[in-house]
């Protein structure tokens, strides 16, 4: 699980994220939502221990994210907006790869097998990937985490793009992510992809996290309402 708790990073006077308070469990989904500007990227890149918090912690099961950097990176995967692959590589040649570089130990059946269940199909796994949509990267992606049995999956504005079918097939490829016990955490604009998939929903402006809600029995037109109503008020 992760927890996140009083995190705050500044970038001079701004204060970019402001106290930031959250946990995701195992088999749970959050969706940070927020307008440009909001300090969910910067949220995100604190995560990755990609910059460093002016204070505050992110733990996953334990363990510090910032300061046991290389031991949450063999837990985690992070899949950004646009995910690159090596094109003139196959996605089983690209996963087998992948796992070589993190130390996972993986068989051609069972890549193959766990593509075919994030929707590559036969056709597609004996073509190279350089001709691949940003859906299908994203499903090859999520393979790899799938593979890996990471603890916590981090994805940066992954329907950005995708038509509304492809939008579709991401969804019920990230429940299965969840179905594993992950914990995923999705940074978008999408609020009907937020709606759809997300167990938590977090609103952040101004680098805080403004609202926290529970998506049980929540209507889109509701949260869309209590969207705008941080905007507004
Ligand atoms: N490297 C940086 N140097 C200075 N300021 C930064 C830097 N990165 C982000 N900021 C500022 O921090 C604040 C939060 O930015 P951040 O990119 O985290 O927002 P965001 O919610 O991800 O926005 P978007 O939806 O546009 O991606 C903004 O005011 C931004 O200008």
């Amino acid at each position: 699980m992760l927890e996140v708790s009083k995190l705050n990073k500044f970038y001079g006077q701004n204060h970019a994220v402001d106290d930031l308070n959250f946990t995701v469990a195992s088999g749970e989904i959050l969706c940070l939502l927020g307008a440009n500007g909001a300090g969910k990227t910067t949220t995100l890149n604190m995560l990755l221990g990609f910059i460093k918090p002016d204070s505050g912690h992110a733990v996953l099961d334990g363990v510090d994210m910032y300061h046991q950097r290389a031991d949450c990176r063999e837990q985690m995967m992070y899949i950004p907006e646009n995910v690159h692959l090596y094109p003139s590589f196959t996605a089983v040649e690209n996963i087998t790869y992948l796992a070589e570089l993190a130390g996972v130990k993986v068989i051609e059946s069972d890549i193959k097998d766990v593509l075919i269940r994030t929707g590559i199909t036969e056709t597609q796994l004996v073509r190279k990937v350089g001709g691949f949509s940003k859906g299908m990267r994203q499903k090859v992606a999520i393979a790899f985490a799938l593979l890996k049995h990471a603890k916590l999956v981090l994805m940066d504005e992954p329907t950005s793009g995708l038509d509304p079918v492809a939008t579709q097939e991401f969804i019920e490829v990230v429940k299965t992510i969840k179905e594993r016990g992950t914990a995923v955490l999705i940074v978008t604009h999408d609020l009907l992809c937020a709606h759809q998939l997300a167990d938590q929903i977090g609103i952040m402006s101004h680098g805080q996290l403004k609202q926290l809600i529970k998506n049980d029995g929540l209507t889109l037109p509701n949260l869309t309402e209590q969207y705008f109503n941080q905007f507004s008020a």
